[in-house]
């Protein structure tokens, strides 16, 4: 049974997909309702009000995938689940039309001081002179963040007349020319707009952008609009720009903590505030769900997420070309692991023929967590096994060469060890299966997967026989077996798939065979 946490209000039509399979129980609770039973839970969905921590992590030990129905994933510690191997994907563009319209509702609520008009009205006042506000045609809006909610924003805003005025350090010319904006620098936007709107991710960078330093550079009588990350705009360096009249008016959606509670800010008239409703609506909810949905279903079904944050994005076809060599480099990351039983500090795979071709950067995380995976007792697998790596000091690369060894495709793994270097060649032959070709040295033919038994030996009449008979006598059946030497009555070496893995007892009676050098066993 596959487990879901479902811990934030996310739309029930969105998620039906998730209830019409018989192998997923979702549990819709809060993380803190649900502390019982967070180590049963293979994954947790959520929006942007669920904090999942480090310490959470540590309570789910379970967990395969965060699915966040929302943009943002500043709510999650995406480097404490990908240590843990949790794969963290997001809906980036199921709110983005709610979003940006929400911005301009909050623009024009601004400008047009509709808040302070309706509670007076309620109150039994008609103050009309009170509420004289001001048109959007042809006011200079800076759009800081120019990915998809600001370009929608954009977009709105020319039909409103206004003229658009970007600052975004990742845009490109191109792009930019493509949406038919000008881009500026900060210092341009800050001090030629009379309405500023935010649209950036949360990061160190963007963190109090609109700080004391660059408030000070915005026209006087500038209208603030935050829609985007609370403390992108930083709320206590406004106090004074509000007090001196410097803003003339702010719009937040989002605040740097939520709920904001008593927040200084609410004693101005001229700040209008909403709760985090930009993605709060009909179509958006179940839009991000929906999207959710499917990864989480896709994630089950063993093929590749399409909007992961820590894995490279792989497109179904894609995926589906790469499969057999992922799988390949997998088995021949296990098998360098356990045969190279000794610290490693560099891996080096170089990519011949049809698979150089391909998206090799999966296929290489496959073979790096393949490597890992028998030496180290947590999770290892594509999400995590760059950070592993790291840790551990193993450096890793990819070549490519023209020198496919006479098969269409090769993948060659060479691993630099302490005093040791060694190197195996794989192949995927469509329609018959995965081969190791060349091992340590040695030019041989066999298929990477059960329980291998490798020996090393001089190569002498008689040498195969005496394996065979010893693991006869044991019970051991033989499945197959493959020999390969440098030269005759040189070194020769034998693998061997067996029907069951041997115990230490019977791997050391074959290590005392004469002229038997190295016999180990190997688990694909
Ligand atoms: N209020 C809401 O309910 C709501 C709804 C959706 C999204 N959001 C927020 O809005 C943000 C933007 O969403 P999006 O879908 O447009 O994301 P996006 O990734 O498409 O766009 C973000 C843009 O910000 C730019 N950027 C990054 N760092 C920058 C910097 N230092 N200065 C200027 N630009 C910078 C990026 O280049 C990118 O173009 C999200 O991260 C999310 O936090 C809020
Ligand atoms: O990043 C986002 O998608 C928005 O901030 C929406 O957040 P929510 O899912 O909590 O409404």
């Amino acid at each position: 049974m596959f487990r879901i946490l479902v811990s934030d209000a996310i739309s029930e039509e969105g998620l039906a997909p998730l209830r019409k399979s018989e192998q997923i129980e979702i549990v819709q609770k809060k993380v803190t309702e649900a502390e019982d039973r967070l180590h049963e839970f293979d994954a947790l969905l959520v929006r942007s009000a669920t904090k999942v921590t480090e310490e959470l992590l540590s309570k789910m030990p379970n967990l395969k995938i965060i699915g966040r129905a929302g943009v943002g994933v500043d709510n999650i510690d995406v480097e404490a689940a990908t240590k843990r191997g949790i794969v963290v994907i997001n809906a980036p563009n199921g709110n983005t039309v709610s979003a940006a319209e929400h911005t301009f509702a909050m623009m024009a609520a601004l400008v047009r001081h509709i808040p302070q008009a309706h509670v007076s009205v309620k109150s039994r006042e008609w103050n009309r002179s009170a509420f004289v506000g001001t048109e959007l045609q042809g006011k200079h809006l800076g759009i800081i963040g120019f990915g998809r909610i600001g370009s929608e924003v954009a977009k709105r805003a020319r039909a409103f007349g206004m003229i658009v005025h970007v600052y975004d350090p990742f845009l490109t010319k191109e792009r930019a020319e493509k949406l038919g904006v000008s881009i500026h620098t900060l210092d341009e936007v800050l001090a030629c707009s009379d309405i500023i709107t935010v649209h950036t991710p949360l990061t160190k960078e963007t963190k109090g952008l609109l700080g004391e330093k660059n408030l000070a550079k915005t026209k006087k009588g500038v209208y603030l609009i935050n829609c985007a990350r609370g403390g992108i705009i930083d709320e206590k360096a406004l106090i004074p720009f509000l007090q001196s009249g410097h803003v003339a008016g702010v719009a937040l959606d989002v605040f740097e903590q939520e709920p904001p509670g008593d927040h200084p800010l609410f004693a101005f008239d001229n700040v209008i505030v909403t709760p985090h409703l930009g993605a709060s609506t009909v179509e958006a909810q179940l839009n991000v769900a929906t999207q959710v949905a499917e990864e989480v279903l896709q994630f089950l079904e063993g093929k590749p997420v399409t909007s992961s944050i820590n894995l490279p994005t792989l497109s179904k076809d894609v995926y589906e070309k790469i499969q057999a060599f992922y799988n390949l480099a997998k088995k021949m990351g296990m098998i360098a692991s356990q045969y190279m039983n000794i610290p490693v500090q560099e891996l080096s795979v170089t990519y011949a023929g049809t698979v150089a071709d391909l998206e090799t950067t999966y296929i290489t995380r496959s073979l790096l967590a393949g490597f890992l995976r028998p030496r180290v007792a947590s999770t290892v697998n594509e999400v995590n096994a760059a950070m592993i790596a790291k840790e551990r000091g193993i450096t890793y690369g990819e070549k490519f060469s023209d020198e496919t060894h006479g098969y269409a495709n090769c993948i060659s793994l060479t691993v630099q060890g302490e005093n040791k270097t060694f190197t195996i060649k794989g192949t995927h032959i469509p329609n018959y299966g995965d081969r190791i070709v060349h091992f340590d040295g040695f030019t041989i033919d066999f298929a990477p997967e059960g329980h291998l038994l490798y020996i090393q030996h001089q190569d002498r009449p008689g040498m195969i026989g005496k394996v065979g008979n010893i693991l006869g006598e044991h019970q051991v059946n033989i499945a197959t077996m493959q020999v390969g030497r440098q030269q005759a009555g040189g070194k020769a070496i034998m693998m061997l798939s067996l029907d069951k893995p041997i115990d230490d007892a019977l791997l050391q009676k074959l290590t005392e065979i004469e002229d038997i050098e190295t016999a180990k066993r190997v688990e694909v």
